[in-house]
């Protein structure tokens, strides 16, 4: 029986916050999947006839799903920033319009980068352990010293709206200088606002105290962080990546660590995801990990459901998206 809505959206995750529900329910039919996680046979099940698709996961999108929904299909969003798991060209070959949710999960993920940070600099998870171990040595006097943020110099690998708003917070850290390297120069105001300076890669390692990985993952960036880099890196330099676990060479990170050639590392994102429980690099004393939780706050969630259904209501009609990824 047709249910006398306009269009019919597949939502493929049944844990998609509300808000973004709430928008598509006003005028279509919602076929939502009930896995959890998702089960792939689910996806291409349901998928079959729809207009519209609200990929809530990170899955695949590929393909395979797009022969699953036949012609019908009109418009995609994602529910994420990244879109490093969509075969982008396949979408484009078929004209298939694709959104996604940047911007607004930057403040989100800068703060959690700035936790990040402070964490590995100072050792957190290290103190943690020797909590933990019954080795609270706090009768020497150098224990457990870490890293100054003050006076240092922070280099960006990646400086878009994440980065900056990475950098805005930094600020009240007293730091000397921001360093980056992007495809694109930024305008003399915003350099002059964050007191930053665009600098060649190799410049960026050797002269940075904190390098912050803010770039997408695309074939240029998968695994530019390596033995060869890390060895151009200072030995109290501090390594955070909030991006995509394989722009790291993960077994060269552990190396790196192991002999002390860096100071410490945080990790938001890892490869694989879900890092398995026994992977070597949680023996690492100076490796903070936590499981990539960047945009993972109640409200930006929610904002980014509204954002991604609005970008499937405007790709069924034609109009342009909300956050159109190209
Ligand atoms: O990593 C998170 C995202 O891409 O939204």
């Amino acid at each position: 029986m047709s249910s006398g809505k306009a269009f019919k959206v597949l939502v493929t995750h049944p844990e998609v916050p509300q808000a973004g529900l709430d928008l598509l329910k006003q005028n279509c039919e919602i076929i939502q999947v009930q896995s959890l996680p998702p089960r792939r046979a689910e996806i291409l099940e349901k998928i079959k006839g729809v207009d519209g698709v609200f990929w809530g996961g990170h899955e695949p999108l590929n393909a395979e799903v797009l022969d699953a929904a036949g012609p019908n299909l009109k418009a995609i969003s994602t529910m994420s920033a990244g879109i490093d798991y969509v075969d982008v060209a396949e979408l484009k070959k078929r004209n298939i319009p694709l959104g996604h949710t940047p911007t607004v999960l930057n403040t989100a993920v800068a703060d959690l980068t700035v936790g990040l940070l402070i964490a590995a600099a100072r050792r957190f998870h290290e103190g943690r352990s020797k909590i933990e171990s019954n080795n609270w040595e706090s009768f020497h006097l150098n224990w457990l010293l870490g890293q100054d943020i003050r006076d240092s110099t922070v280099g960006f690998f990646g400086f878009g709206g994440i980065g900056q708003a990475i950098a805005k917070r930094l600020s009240g850290f007293d730091i000397e200088q921001v360093l980056y390297t992007t495809r694109r120069r930024l305008s003399k105001e915003l350099e002059t606002e964050f007191n930053a300076k665009k600098v060649e890669f190799d410049e960026l390692l050797s002269k940075s105290d904190f390098i912050i990985i803010a770039a997408p993952l695309t074939p240029e960036t998968q695994g530019i962080f390596n033995a060869t880099t890390f060895g151009k890196m200072k030995s109290n330099a501090v390594l955070i990546n909030i991006g995509r676990g394989k722009i790291i060479n993960q077994n060269d990170l552990y190396d790196a660590l192991k002999t002390n050639q860096i100071f410490s590392a945080g990790l938001d994102v890892t490869d694989p995801e879900p890092l398995p429980a026994n992977d070597k690099l949680l023996t690492l004393p100076n490796l903070v990990v936590i499981p990539h939780l960047g945009s993972a706050t109640t409200r930006t969630r929610s904002e980014m459901s509204t954002i991604a259904a609005h970008n499937v209501l405007r790709g069924m009609v034609g109009e342009p998206m909300f956050a159109p990824a190209y």
